[in-house]
Order: C-alpha cells, then sequence, then structure tokens
C-alpha cells in the first residue's frame, strides 16, 4: 500500500481582483472562460484533488497555460490557493506561520527551475552548498555534503569552476545537485530540462531515472513534454484549463485515454515502447527509449 506525502483537497486559484466571488461564480457552474471575459479572472486552478506518493516521480503535464507551474508552486506555497488545502505529511500547509514555511522549504522541499538560477560569482561547489548554508549548515560540513552529491550527478572534477564556465547540461546538474543536497523529501522540478538540448535532455532525464534507482526519492516534476512525462513519471496528471483530466501510469493513459485531448498527446510518438517498457522495468526502471523523439507540443 502506498503512503501518501502529498495531499492536495479541492484546490482552487484564481488570479485576478476580487478572487472569492470568483469562487462562487464557479460553484455555480460558471464557464471559466466567460470570468475572464467579463471581469479578467484568470482560473488556473478549478478544483484539484489529488495524492502524491512517497517514493514516487509524479509528473504534471499539459498545454501552456494549463496550470501546472501554479499547482506546483502552491505546494510550497510560493502561492497561496484561493480555495482548498495541501496537506504534506498529513499536516495543512495553510496552518504552517511564515516562520515555518521557510523552514520547511529550505529542509523538506527543494525547487529546480528551468532557469538553473544559479549565482555567477559562486563555484559550483558554493552553488551545490547553497541551499545547506541557507539551512545553518556550517562550511565543512556542507561542502562535504554538497561534494557528495556532485559526486552522484557527475560533477566533482569541475566543483572549483564558476557557473559560466560550463554547458548548459552540466549548470543544470548544478541546479539538481544544490536541490538534492540538503536531502528533502520532496523535490518540485518545474520545466527543469525544458532550457536543454535534446541530448542533455536525455541525459538529465537519465541521470534522474539512475538517482531514483539508488534511492527513491518524491518528485513533483512539471513538463510540457508528453514523452519526457511517459519516460521519468511512475504516473502522470494530465492537465487542461485548470483542471486535472486524468491520473495514471504511462501504461493506463496509453492504454485508456480519458477523452480526444489526452490522445491528442500521443498523436505522432510510439507509445507501445512505454507499455511494453513498464511491463519489463516497474514502476521505477528505465524504458527503453532507443530512437525516441523529443515530442513537444
Ligand atoms: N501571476 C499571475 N497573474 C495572473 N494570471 C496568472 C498568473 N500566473 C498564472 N496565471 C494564469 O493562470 C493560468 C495557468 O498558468 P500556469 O503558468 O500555471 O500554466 P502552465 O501550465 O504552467 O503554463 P506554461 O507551460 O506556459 O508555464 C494561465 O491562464 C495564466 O495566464
Amino acid at each position: 500500500m502506498s503512503e501518501t506525502l502529498v495531499s492536495i483537497n479541492r484546490l482552487f486559484k484564481i488570479f485576478g481582483p476580487g478572487a472569492q466571488n470568483a469562487l462562487a461564480h464557479l460553484r455555480q457552474g460558471a464557464d471559466p472562460a466567460q470570468l475572464f471575459a467579463r471581469h479578467n479572472w484568470s482560473v488556473a486552478l478549478n478544483d484539484i484533488s489529488l495524492t502524491v506518493n512517497r517514493g514516487e516521480i509524479f509528473v504534471l503535464v499539459g498545454l501552456s497555460g494549463s496550470g501546472k507551474s501554479t499547482l506546483l508552486r502552491t505546494v510550497n506555497r510560493l502561492i497561496a490557493p484561493s480555495d482548498g488545502e495541501i496537506y504534506f505529511n498529513g499536516a495543512a500547509m495553510s496552518a504552517l506561520s511564515d516562520a515555518e514555511l521557510i523552514a520547511l522549504r529550505r529542509h523538506d522541499m527543494s525547487m529546480v527551475f528551468q532557469s538553473f538560477a544559479l549565482l555567477p560569482t559562486r563555484t559550483v561547489l558554493d552553488n551545490a552548498a547553497f541551499g545547506l548554508e541557507l539551512a545553518g549548515v556550517d562550511v565543512r560540513q556542507r561542502h562535504r555534503q554538497a561534494m557528495a552529491v556532485l559526486e552522484q550527478v557527475g560533477l566533482a572534477q569541475v566543483a572549483r569552476q564558476l557557473p559560466y564556465q560550463l554547458s548548459g547540461g552540466m549548470q543544470q546538474r548544478v541546479g539538481l545537485a544544490r536541490a538534492l543536497a540538503v536531502n528533502p523529501t520532496l523535490l518540485l522540478m518545474d520545466e527543469a530540462f525544458s532550457a536543454l538540448d535534446p541530448i542533455n535532455r536525455r541525459e538529465m532525464q537519465d541521470l534522474l531515472l539512475d538517482l531514483q534507482a539508488q534511492r527513491q526519492r518524491t518528485l513533483i516534476f512539471v513538463t510540457h513534454d508528453i514523452e519526457e512525462a511517459l519516460r521519468i513519471g511512475s504516473r502522470i496528471a494530465i492537465m487542461e484549463q485548470g483542471k486535472v483530466i486524468q491520473i495514471g501510469t504511462a501504461e493506463e493513459i496509453i492504454n485508456a485515454p480519458a477523452n480526444a485531448y489526452v490522445r491528442r498527446f500521443f498523436s505522432g510518438i510510439d507509445t507501445s515502447r512505454y507499455v511494453l517498457a513498464e511491463n519489463f522495468a516497474g514502476a521505477f526502471g528505465h524504458p527503453a527509449t532507443e530512437g525516441a523523439h523529443d515530442h513537444t507540443f
């Protein structure tokens, strides 16, 4: 039986003035497009409930504007929801004080961004150690921990270099190392590999799966690339216009897409390898991806 780490319960997020009024309209069945046209209310999350289990890579996938990033950012409360609740380790996020939230983000929930967000004047080692520095870990200890993680991601050789001396793929490894160094309970990754070229992107996906095979972490991973989702996701949630349309393993979604929107994601890609790979490798194994191409929509 899987153990729940994150539980999202009837979550709404509406951007724009007077979100509470928008909620009342939504509950009476108003069309979000009309609410935007009439009141400039943007319904980013529209009644979302789901759970993320310990040890899984939970992927959020959907078209641009479907609400993926907003949902990810409500998990660590960089964005406060308009309504609903998120439970982390059984505790309601809305009940945390600002200080508790900051501590939680530093110790329990790390985030990796598309833009790498490295500090340009600090070495790779100090960048990897930055989360530990914020968490108050002393310099020798944080360098020891950061070095161990740099070894895991294959960057020990460049620990004394500055970020600009590295390729984009290597810079994103530093971003990942920084997130992993604090040994978080939950890793939030927002289009983390989307700025990389296809080869580096594939390498980062492989690295993530290798790290996961060594030690299962819990990840929520946002992407708009369905092949990336199929390749790395233990389970995938497909989002459309602020709603979760379907949740399942790659195989479940491929075998029984919930609607035409979901089916559209698979047009032009060879889904058979993901179904077969799932049978061979199990939830955390490497899918066979020989000849797979990037399919971004
Ligand atoms: N700060 C904001 N103010 C107003 N509207 C916003 C804000 N942030 C997001 N939105 C709107 O909320 C909706 C969901 O946006 P979100 O960025 O979560 O989608 P996404 O699926 O992550 O898209 P992308 O792949 O383009 O990043 C969009 O309609 C967007 O315009």
